[in-house]
């Protein structure tokens, strides 16, 4: 039902690192469809989330706004547990989790969305694709590395969009666009990319962190109209 309402209908318009009920209402107002939720990264607490502020959260979102759990957990059970006690209805895996294990997780919730993450580095990142063009995946997130840091997520660094045009065009599955997106680039990486969706995280932040409501709004209207234009919807 999900994929169906999001997926198959209108592009995915995501933002990233959410972390109060009033910043997803305002990307709800904006036009935004899917709000991420950062939980059991490697790094520890992110957004100064909990499982119980997300659960919390989540129950006051209105049914048209996707909640999507964003996470490196890579075990079946960790994961059903966390989906099950926050109420997510779409999950991010940013690990590197077993067949076996997705399959389990889609057994006990195949209601849930799961979205796998390719890191778009280099042309070796086409392989991976094939990964996901099975019924265990419902989509495919882009995402980049900083090559400084070696971090993967929230980087706020775009990737070779040629790249991401390719895979979108091999993928059997929505495919979104994350990495360094802004209201400033968002147009031009729908036009070329193509993709199904786009995810934003620290390009509609202030540069203290906090979040940018003026770059949310602008985000959003940008992107929709960039996918109006390309007729996805
Ligand atoms: O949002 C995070 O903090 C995060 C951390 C680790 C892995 C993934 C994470 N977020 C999910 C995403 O895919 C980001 O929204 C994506 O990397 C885009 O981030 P940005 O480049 O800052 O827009």
């Amino acid at each position: 039902m999900i994929k169906g309402q999001i997926l198959n209908w209108c592009p995915i318009v995501q933002v990233a690192g959410v972390s109060t009920v009033e910043e997803a209402l305002f990307c709800h107002e904006c036009g935004v469809n899917s709000v991420g939720f950062t939980l059991e990264l490697p790094h520890g607490l992110h957004d100064d989330l909990n499982v119980e502020k997300t659960k919390c959260i989540i129950r006051d979102l209105p049914s048209d706004l996707l909640p999507v759990i964003i996470t490196y957990l890579n075990r079946a059970d960790a994961a059903i547990e966390l989906l099950c006690k926050t109420g997510g209805r779409a999950i991010q895996f940013h690990g590197e989790i077993s067949d076996h294990e997705i399959q389990r997780f889609r057994e006990h919730l195949p209601h849930v969305m799961s979205i796998g993450r390719i890191t778009v580095n280099g042309d070796s990142s086409l392989q991976h694709v094939p990964r996901f063009q099975s019924p265990l995946w419902d989509a495919i997130i882009l995402d980049s590395l900083d090559p400084v840091t070696g971090r993967i997520g929230a980087t706020g660094k775009t990737h070779d969009w040629r790249l991401s045009a390719e895979i979108v065009r091999i993928a059997s599955v929505p495919v979104i666009l994350a990495g360094g997106l802004s209201p400033e680039n968002v147009r031009e990486a729908v036009l070329t990319v193509r993709p199904h969706g786009v995810d934003v995280h620290t390009g509609v932040e202030n540069p203290d962190g906090s979040r940018n409501f003026d770059k949310i709004r602008r985000f959003a209207s940008q992107a929709l109209t960039a996918f109006r234009d390309i007729s996805v919807c």
